[in-house]
C-alpha cells in the first residue's frame, strides 16, 4: 500500500518506519522543515532505541521518505495516517488544532478515495468531527472513510512495542475500511480488536487513564507503607503474583510524567465533565501525582533542614529512560523546588542533558558525567532509573560527596545492595538506611 503519515513526531516516525519496515511504502510528511531535513538525512530527531537503524533500512530499501509538503504525496497515496500532537488547552481539554489544519490541508488536497486513519489521541466524536470537516470542503465525486487507530506505544520502547504489541485497536464506521486497515496491519501479527469509532477513541483514553489509577494507588500504598515500617516494593510483588492485579505498573515512585498520562488524564476528566458526570477518581488520581512529585523536595527539607547553599545533584532526568523526552518530566517540578529553596543545583542526565538546557531553568548546572554530578555535593537525588544510575559505583559516592545521601525516586536498589555500603540511602515507601544498615 502506498501510505503517508501527516505528523513525523514520535508518533508519527515510529508509525512510518514500521509500516515501511512491513512491506509498505510510506512518506511522512512534517511542517518542521529543520525535522524533514534531519530526517532525509537519515536522523532520527528523537532518541529512541532501535528507531533510526529501523529508518536507515527503509529509506535504502525505497520504502521509506520525508517531505514537507503534503500535496505532493496524496496523489498517489491509497491511506493517510494522521499523527500530529493534541496537546493539552489551559482548561486541560485536547487541543485540536493541529488536527483541524491537517484536515483542511487533506480537504485541499484530496484528489481521489481514499481512508484516513487517526492515530492521535482525541476526544470521543472527534473523528468524526474531522470527517465532518473533510467531507464539507472536498468534491461531491470524492469518498474516503475514518477509521480510529490510536497507538499504545512507550516511549524508550517503542519499537519493541509495535512489533509486539497486545493488541492493535480499528475503530470504524463500515466493514470495508475496518477490513482494509486489518490487512495494512496483518504482517505485524499482533491481535487486532475492532470496534466501532467512538469505543475505539475511548479505549485510548481508558487505557492510560486506568495505568496512571495503578500508579498513583500504589504511591498511595507507598506514603502508608513508609510510615508504618513496611516495603512498597515487596507489597507490590505480593500483590501483583494476583493475575487479576498483574506484576505491571506497580512501581512507586515520584510519579508519573511525560507527554501521555498527565494531558490524556486530564482531558477524560474534561471528556466526562462534557457529558455531566463528575470523574472523582481520575481526579483523585491526578492530585496524587501531582502531590508525588513534590516528594523528593519535601525529603530533601526534612533531611537537611535548610536547602539554602546545598549543593544537590539530580541524577537523571528524562521523563523515564531511554528517551530525551523531558516533557512533564518530574525533574522539572524538582528542579525548580530545589532552586526556590536556595539550593545549587547540578543536573545529569546521559541522554537527555541538551533537550534539559531548553526546559529547566538557566540556574540549573549541567554535569557531563554522574561522577562529576556526585563531586562536592550534599545530597543526591535519583529521578530517572537510567542502567548507568542503577549500575551507580557506591564507592564513587562515598568518595566524591560530601555527605553520602540518596535519595532515591525510583528505588533503584533493593534494601540489601545499599545495606553495609557507608551511604544514608531513602527512597520511596521503604525504611531508611542510615550509613552503617542502620535503620533510621
Ligand atoms: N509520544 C507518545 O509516546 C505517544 C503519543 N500518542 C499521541 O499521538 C499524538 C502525537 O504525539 P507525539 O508524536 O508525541 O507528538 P509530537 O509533538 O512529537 O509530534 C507531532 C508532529 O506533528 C507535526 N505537525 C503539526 N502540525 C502538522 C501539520 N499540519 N502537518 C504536518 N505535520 C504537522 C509537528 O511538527 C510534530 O513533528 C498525540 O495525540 C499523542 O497523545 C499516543 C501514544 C504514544
Ligand atoms: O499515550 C501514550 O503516550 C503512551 O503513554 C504511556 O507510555 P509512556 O508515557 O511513553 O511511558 P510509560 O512507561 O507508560 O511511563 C509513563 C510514566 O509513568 C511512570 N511510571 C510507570 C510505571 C510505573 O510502575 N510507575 C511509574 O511511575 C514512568 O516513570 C513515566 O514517568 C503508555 O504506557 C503507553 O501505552 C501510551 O501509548
Amino acid at each position: 500500500m502506498n501510505i503517508t503519515v501527516v505528523g513525523a513526531g514520535y508518533v508519527g516516525l515510529v508509525t512510518g518506519v514500521s509500516l515501511a519496515d512491513i512491506g509498505h511504502y510510506v512518506t511522512c510528511v512534517d511542517v518542521n522543515k529543520d525535522k524533514i531535513a534531519k530526517l532525509k538525512e537519515g536522523l532520527s530527531p528523537i532518541h529512541e532505541p532501535g528507531l533510526e537503524s529501523l529508518m536507515l533500512k527503509n529509506i535504502d530499501d525505497n520504502r521509506l521518505s520525508f517531505t514537507s509538503s503534503l500535496k505532493e504525496c496524496l496523489k498517489d497515496t491509497d491511506i493517510i495516517y494522521i499523527a500530529v500532537g493534541t496537546p493539552q488547552n489551559k482548561d486541560g481539554t485536547a487541543n485540536l488544532n493541529f488536527l483541524e489544519i491537517v484536515a483542511e490541508d487533506i480537504a485541499m488536497n484530496i484528489s481521489k478515495d481514499i481512508v484516513i486513519v487517526i492515530k492521535s489521541t482525541v476526544p470521543v466524536g472527534t473523528n468524526e468531527y474531522i470527517g465532518e470537516l473533510i467531507k464539507a470542503k472536498i468534491p461531491k465525486d470524492i469518498s474516503f472513510d475514518i477509521v480510529s487507530n490510536p497507538e499504545f506505544l512507550r516511549e524508550g520502547s517503542a519499537i519493541n512495542d509495535t512489533f509486539n504489541g497486545d493488541r492493535i485497536v480499528i475503530g470504524a464506521e463500515n466493514d470495508k475500511a475496518a477490513s482494509i486497515i486489518e490487512q495494512v496491519n496483518k504482517p505485524f501479527s499482533v491481535p487486532i480488536f475492532k470496534t466501532d469509532i467512538r469505543s475505539a477513541e475511548m479505549i485510548k483514553y481508558a487505557s492510560n487513564a486506568f495505568l496512571a489509577t495503578k500508579i498513583s494507588f500504589i504511591n498511595e500504598i507507598s506514603t502508608i507503607c513508609e510510615k508504618l515500617g513496611a516495603n512498597v516494593d515487596d507489597v507490590a510483588k505480593g500483590m501483583g503474583k494476583d493475575k487479576r492485579v498483574g506484576n505491571q505498573f506497580l512501581n512507586a515512585g515520584i510519579g508519573y510524567g511525560g507527554s501521555c498520562f498527565p494531558k490524556d488524564t486530564n482531558a477524560l476528566v474534561q471528556i466526562a465533565g462534557g457529558v455531566q458526570h463528575d470523574f472523582n477518581l481520575l481526579k483523585a488520581v491526578i492530585n496524587v501525582n501531582n502531590n508525588q512529585q513534590t516528594l523528593l523536595v519535601e525529603k530533601a527539607r526534612q533531611r537537611l533542614g535548610s536547602l539554602k547553599g546545598m549543593r544537590i545533584a539530580l541524577l537523571g532526568l528524562a521523563f523515564k529512560p531511554n528517551t530525551d523526552d523531558m516533557r512533564e518530566a518530574a525533574s522539572i517540578v524538582i528542579s525548580t523546588g530545589l532552586l526556590q529553596e536556595g539550593a545549587e543545583v547540578i543536573a545529569y542526565d546521559p541522554i537527555a542533558n541538551e533537550v534539559a538546557k531548553h526546559v529547566l531553568s538557566e540556574k540549573v548546572q549541567f554535569a557531563n558525567s554522574i561522577n562529576d554530578a556526585l563531586t562536592e555535593a550534599n545530597l543526591a537525588l535519583i529521578i530517572t532509573e537510567w542502567r548507568e544510575i542503577i549500575e551507580l559505583d557506591f564507592n564513587n559516592v562515598r568518595r566524591l560527596m560530601i555527605d553520602p545521601i540518596i535519595i532515591d525516586g525510583r528505588n533503584c536498589f533493593s534494601l540489601d545492595m545499599v545495606k553495609d555500603k557507608g551511604i544514608e540511602y531513602h527512597s520511596v515507601g521503604r525504611p531508611a538506611l542510615k550509613g552503617e544498615s542502620v535503620l533510621i
